[in-house]
């Protein structure tokens, strides 16, 4: 497993593309034989991915130093690819293209079944809440932006205060509508979470500018399908593509108020 450090926002400014890429960049996230993980200390999130070709096993990795994965921490898996079962302790659970299972702390077996392509996102939990399927054709969407502002698009959340219960997971998918290339705009930052973004549903030859750093200060890192971006409490988060896409958005730390945000005003960029 990957270990990367919490940065300090005053590294940013001495970031060339390559740190930035190393920090806050997650690439070759879904390989076939066994889950990538990457352990952030930002909230002590763990970001992964598998795409099985057979039946996959999510083991512990060493510097967990717990006899199973969930052992104290809980799990959120978004299917980014074709249906698929997911086995949580003998139950197995069907996700389509864009459902999201969230597995409480105690589960000791998850096997990832073939055809998938399974996004993991996981922090540490002191309680056990239920694992839970949520389908993405169950969840009320809230169409957010329009046409005019290039961001017509609808947020689904999996895992919140008013849904799939959990410790400090928040979760959910936004789509884009064909046309549209903008998330988050005007964005914000959340000093009392830590926020990954995974892109998906981008056709291979294009790509996302996504926004980050101090929102006086900010950097862009070039994201293609199927990647993920760390990003700090202290970082906006927010992007545009060269075609429309989808993201998972997934968050960890003090809070789960999903409006507890810092808006940032768009003439304040820099
Ligand atoms: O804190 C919340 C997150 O940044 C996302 O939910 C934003 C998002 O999905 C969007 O505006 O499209
Ligand atoms: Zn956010």
């Amino acid at each position: 497993m990957e270990i990367r450090h919490a940065t300090h926002p005053s590294q940013v400014s001495g970031f060339g593309t390559a740190d930035l890429r190393g920090h806050y960049l997650v690439e070759d996230l879904f390989p076939a034989e066994r889950p990538r993980l990457v352990y952030s200390h930002q909230d002590r999130t763990v970001v992964g991915g598998v795409a099985p070709s057979s039946p996959v096993r999510l083991e512990s990795p060493d510097p967990l130093r717990s006899a199973y994965f969930c052992e104290r921490r809980e799990l959120g898996v978004v299917n980014v690819g074709s249906p698929a079962p997911v086995t949580v302790d003998g139950t197995a659970y069907d996700l389509a293209h864009g459902d999201c299972l969230y597995v409480g702390r105690g589960a000791e077996d998850v096997v990832f079944g073939p055809g998938g392509a399974f996004y993991l996102i996981s922090a540490p939990a002191h309680a056990t809440y239920p694992t839970t399927l949520s389908r993405l054709a169950d969840v009320t969407g809230n169409r957010l932006g329009g046409a005019e502002g290039s961001n017509d698009r609808t947020i689904y959340k999996h895992i919140h205060a008013d849904g799939v219960l959990s410790c400090q997971l928040v979760l959910g998918v936004t789509v884009l509508e064909p046309g549209s290339m903008w998330n988050t705009m005007p964005c914000h930052t959340h000093d009392r979470r830590t926020e990954v973004y995974l892109y998906f549903d981008l056709p291979e030859d294009h790509r996302v500018v996504h926004l980050m750093g101090r929102p006086d200060e900010t950097r862009n890192l070039i994201v293609s399908d199927r990647q993920a971006v760390i990003s700090p409490s202290w970082s906006v988060h927010c992007g545009f593509g060269t075609a429309s896409y989808a993201f998972v958005w997934a968050m960890a730390g003090e809070n789960q108020a999903f409006d507890d945000m810092d808006h940032v005003a768009i003439p304040s960029l820099r």
